[in-house]
C-alpha cells in the first residue's frame, strides 16, 4: 500500500500536479522528525526559483483550528491574485489535506509543491513558499514535539502565522511567550550581538471564533488592540513574563492580531461540509478576504532575512539541513547552538553561493558546448575566477566571527581546486590530439617492435625477434580493444588501464626527450 501511494505520489510529481510535499516527518513512537531531504532539494533547486529571495509562510498553532483550512484559501490568492480570488460559491475547497472532526490531521511539515513567483511593487521577484504545520496540544504530543515543530517553523520562515482559538489564545500566547523566552528571545539577543538586526521578520496571531467582537472589532485593527492590551507590562505581572513582554518586539520586526469570526455551524458540525462558500458565514468571509492579502499581496510579502541579509531558496536549504540537526536531539536546543546552527548554514549558504558564481563563470569558459582552451589560459582564467569567487564569499555578512568564517573560506577554496581538476580534465579531454596519444603510443610501440624484430631477425637474433613479435601483438590487441571500449562505452575499466599504459610510456619518452634537450 505504501508503495503504490509513494508510486502514485511519483507520477503526480512528473506530471507536474502541485500538491502538498512532506518536508519534515514525524515518526510518533520515537517521538522524534526527520527531514526529507530529497522533497526540499527538489522544492527549492528549482531552476526558476533557487536564486530568487525566499518568502516563507508557515500556519503554525494549536491543532484543529483549520489551519490547512485556511491555506489552502492562501493557495487560491496565490493562483489568482485578483479581486475575485477567494473562488465560486458551489468550489469544493482542494489544496492541503484538511477535514473536520477531533482527530489531527496534518503531521510534521508540509509545503506546497509550486513554489509562486511574485513581482514586488518595486520590481524585484521573489519566490513564496507555503508551509502547513502539525498542530500543537494535540493527544498525541509531548510538550516537547510542540516546541520543536514551532521552533522550526519560526526559525524557517519569514512570516509566522500563529493560529489558537478565543478560549486557547491565553494558554497558547503563555506557551508561545515561554517558549520566545527560553529559546528566541536569548537567541535573538546573542545574534543582535554579532548582527545587530532583529532575528525574526513577522509574527502575526491569528485567533479564530473571535467571539467578542463588541470589546476588540474583527481584523486587523482590533487584533492590534487586543494584543497591546495582552502584551502590556504590568508591575505585578512576574517578572519573567514582563521580559518576554519588553523582548518579544526585539525578536520581530513586525507583530500583529487578527480576529477572525466563527465560520457558521456547518463548517464546525456538518460533517459533508466540503469547504464550499456558501456554506461559510459572511462575516468570516468578509474578514478573509481581507486577511489573506494583508500576508500575501505582494506589496505585504516579507522576505525571510538571517543575519540582516536575505536569503534565497538555495540558502533556505541549509538552514533546514542545520536547524534539522540540532533540533533531533533528546532536549531542546541551547539557544547557543541554534546560534551556532544559524552561524553554520549561513557560511555553507555563502560557500554554495561563492562556489555557483565560480562554476558558472568556469562554465562560460570551458563548459560541455565550449571549444578546447589551452592549459595554460584556462589555468590563468581559474585563478581570476577563484579570487573573484573568494572575494565574493568575504563580502557577504556572515555570522560566527572572523576565525569560523575562515575555516569555511579554506573549505571553498579546497573545494575549488577540486573543481578546477575536473575543469581541467574535461578541458583535456576536448583536445584530440590528447585524445590520439593512446593510439599513437601503440602505433609508435608497434613500429619500433617492427623494426627491432627485422633487424633483430637479419641479425640472426630469432629469441629478441620473437619478443618484439610479442610485445607488437599485445599492443595490437591493446589497440583492438582500446577502440572497441571507447566506440562502445563497455569494459571501460580496461579502457582505462590502457589509457593509463600508454599515458606512462608517452610520458617517459617525453621525459627522456626533455632531459637530452637540456645537455
Ligand atoms: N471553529 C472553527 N473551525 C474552522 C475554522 N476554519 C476551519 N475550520 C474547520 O476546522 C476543521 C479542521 O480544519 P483543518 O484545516 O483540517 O485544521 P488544522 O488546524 O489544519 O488541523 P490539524 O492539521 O489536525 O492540526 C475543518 O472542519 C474546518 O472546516 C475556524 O476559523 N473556526
Ligand atoms: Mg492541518
Amino acid at each position: 500500500m505504501r508503495c503504490e501511494e509513494e508510486d502514485e505520489l511519483l507520477e503526480e510529481e512528473e506530471a507536474g500536479v502541485a500538491r502538498p510535499v512532506q518536508i519534515v516527518s514525524a515518526d510518533e513512537e520515537e517521538h522524534s522528525f526527520s527531514l526529507q531531504e530529497a522533497a526540499l532539494e527538489r522544492l527549492l533547486l528549482q531552476d526558476a526559483v533557487q536564486d530568487l529571495h525566499v518568502v516563507v509562510v508557515s500556519v503554525a498553532g494549536a491543532f484543529r483550528k483549520g489551519k490547512s483550512f485556511l491555506l489552502d484559501f492562501m493557495l487560491r490568492y496565490m493562483h489568482k491574485q485578483s479581486g475575485s480570488w477567494v473562488g465560486r460559491d458551489d468550489e469544493p475547497l482542494t489544496g492541503f489535506s484538511w477535514r473536520g472532526g477531533c482527530e489531527r490531521e496534518t503531521t510534521g511539515i508540509l509545503a506546497w509543491s509550486e513554489v509562486f513567483v511574485v513581482e514586488k511593487p518595486d520590481g524585484c521577484k521573489v519566490a513564496v513558499l507555503l508551509m502547513d504545520t502539525q498542530g500543537a496540544f494535540d493527544s498525541q504530543s509531548t510538550i516537547k514535539d510542540c516546541a520543536t515543530l514551532f521552533a522550526l517553523s519560526t526559525m524557517t520562515s519569514s512570516v509566522q502565522v500563529s493560529c489558537s482559538s478565543s478560549l486557547q489564545s491565553r494558554c497558547y500566547a503563555t506557551l508561545f511567550l515561554s517558549l520566545c523566552l527560553s529559546l528566541f528571545t536569548e537567541y535573538g539577543r546573542l545574534a543582535m550581538e554579532e548582527v545587530y538586526e532583529k532575528p525574526f521578520q513577522s509574527l502575526m496571531f491569528l485567533i479564530r471564533d473571535w467571539s467578542y467582537p463588541y470589546e476588540h472589532p474583527y481584523g486587523l485593527t482590533g487584533g492590534q488592540s487586543f494584543l497591546e492590551k495582552r502584551l502590556q507590562v504590568k508591575q505585578n505581572q512576574h517578572e519573567e513574563l514582563q521580559n518576554v513582554r519588553k523582548h518579544i518586539h526585539s525578536c520581530f520586526s513586525n507583530i500583529g492580531c487578527f480576529l477572525l469570526p466563527h465560520p457558521g455551524l456547518k463548517v464546525a458540525t456538518n460533517p459533508h461540509f466540503d469547504g464550499r462558500l456558501s456554506d461559510i458565514d459572511e462575516e468570516f468571509k468578509a474578514e478573509l478576504v481581507s486577511l489573506v492579502p494583508t500576508l500575501l499581496a505582494p506589496e505585504n510579502l516579507v522576505e525571510k532575512e538571517i543575519g540582516g541579509v536575505k536569503i534565497t531558496c538555495r540558502d533556505l536549504l541549509h538552514y533546514f539541513k542545520a536547524y534539522m540537526k540540532i533540533y533531533q536531539g533528546e532536549e531542546l536546543p541551547h539557544p547557543k547552538s541554534m546560534l551556532q546552527a544559524t552561524a553554520e548554514a549561513n557560511n555553507l549558504a555563502a560557500v554554495a553561493g561563492a562556489k555557483d558564481l565560480y562554476n558558472k563563470s568556469m562554465e562560460q569558459v570551458c563548459g560541455g558546448d565550449q571549444p578546447y582552451i589551452s592549459p595554460a589560459e584556462l589555468e590563468r582564467l581559474h585563478a581570476e575566477h577563484r579570487q573573484a569567487s573568494v572575494r565574493h564569499f568575504r563580502s557577504v555578512k556572515k555570522m560566527g566571527g572572523e576565525d569560523f568564517c575562515r575555516r569555511y573560506q579554506e573549505q571553498l577554496e579546497a573545494e575549488l581546486d577540486e573543481a578546477y581538476t575536473n575543469f581541467s580534465k574535461h578541458n583535456d579531454g576536448k583536445n584530440i590530439f590528447f585524445a590520439a596519444r593512446t593510439p599513437a603510443t601503440l602505433f609508435a610501440v608497434m613500429f619500433a617492435m617492427y623494426v627491432v624484430s627485422l633487424v633483430t631477425g637479419f641479425m640472426g637474433i630469432s629469441s629478441v625477434a620473437t619478443l618484439c613479435n610479442l610485445v607488437m601483438g599485445a599492443a595490437l590487441t591493446a589497440l583492438c580493444v582500446w577502440a572497441y571500449a571507447k566506440y562502445s562505452g563497455e569494459f571501460r575499466e580496461v579502457g582505462a588501464v590502457i589509457d593509463q599504459v600508454a599515458e606512462t610510456l608517452w610520458e617517459q619518452v617525453r621525459g627522456q626527450d626533455s632531459t637530452k634537450g637540456e645537455f
